[in-house]
């Protein structure tokens, strides 16, 4: 699949819409200084009507020391693939996952540790994928976060589109 027919736009509902939308599909990954994060972040959205399913690639607990590439890979892999909207991903400071993530062509990913980071990172750049620094950010803080980016959707109409699509177009190899 070419980065230019699988740009993911995020798909769901939005804050207000009274929940009308489809309810979106999510994957959550995460290395041993991780795990414990996402796992309590799977659960939140597991009990979200936004969410229809949560996929988990692991790693399954702290005890897991398999390196944070390989499961911030497969994650964002589904996603290209269209079996999931969106990742939630989770490591010691959120940017290595996120560096794994965006590896894969067509998937942005980007730590966000701040409301406004985290809303921007959907309505400005359209990013499919959240990550957070379990050694950075508290529990409660994180579910925050992400319960409010859960109702975020990129306008694909707006003036962010043409931006997003010029890095899809490098992506692609058009310059
Ligand atoms: O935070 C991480 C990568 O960004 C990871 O959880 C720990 O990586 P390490 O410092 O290389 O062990």
């Amino acid at each position: 699949m070419t980065a230019e027919t699988h740009t993911g736009a995020p798909t769901g509902p939005t804050p207000d819409d009274g929940g009308g939308a489809r309810p979106i599909r999510v994957v959550v990954a995460a290395d041993s200084a991780g795990a414990d994060l996402k796992n309590r972040l799977r659960e939140l959205m597991r009990a979200d009507p936004r969410v229809a399913v949560v996929d988990d690639v692991g790693v399954a607990d702290a005890s897991d020391d398999v390196a944070y590439p390989v499961p911030a890979l497969e994650g964002a892999e589904r996603i290209a693939r269209g079996e999931a909207d969106r990742g939630v991903f989770v490591c010691g400071t959120g940017i290595g996952v996120a560096i794994s993530a965006n590896k894969v062509p067509g998937i942005r990913a980007t730590v966000a540790h701040d409301s406004y980071s985290a809303e921007r990172s959907v309505k400005s750049n359209n990013c499919q994928v959240i990550t957070f620094g379990a050694r950075v950010i508290g529990p409660d803080a994180a579910e925050k976060i992400l319960t409010e980016w859960l109702g975020h959707t990129f306008d694909e109409n707006s003036p962010s589109a043409a931006k997003v699509a010029r890095i899809d177009s490098y992506e692609a190899g058009r310059v």
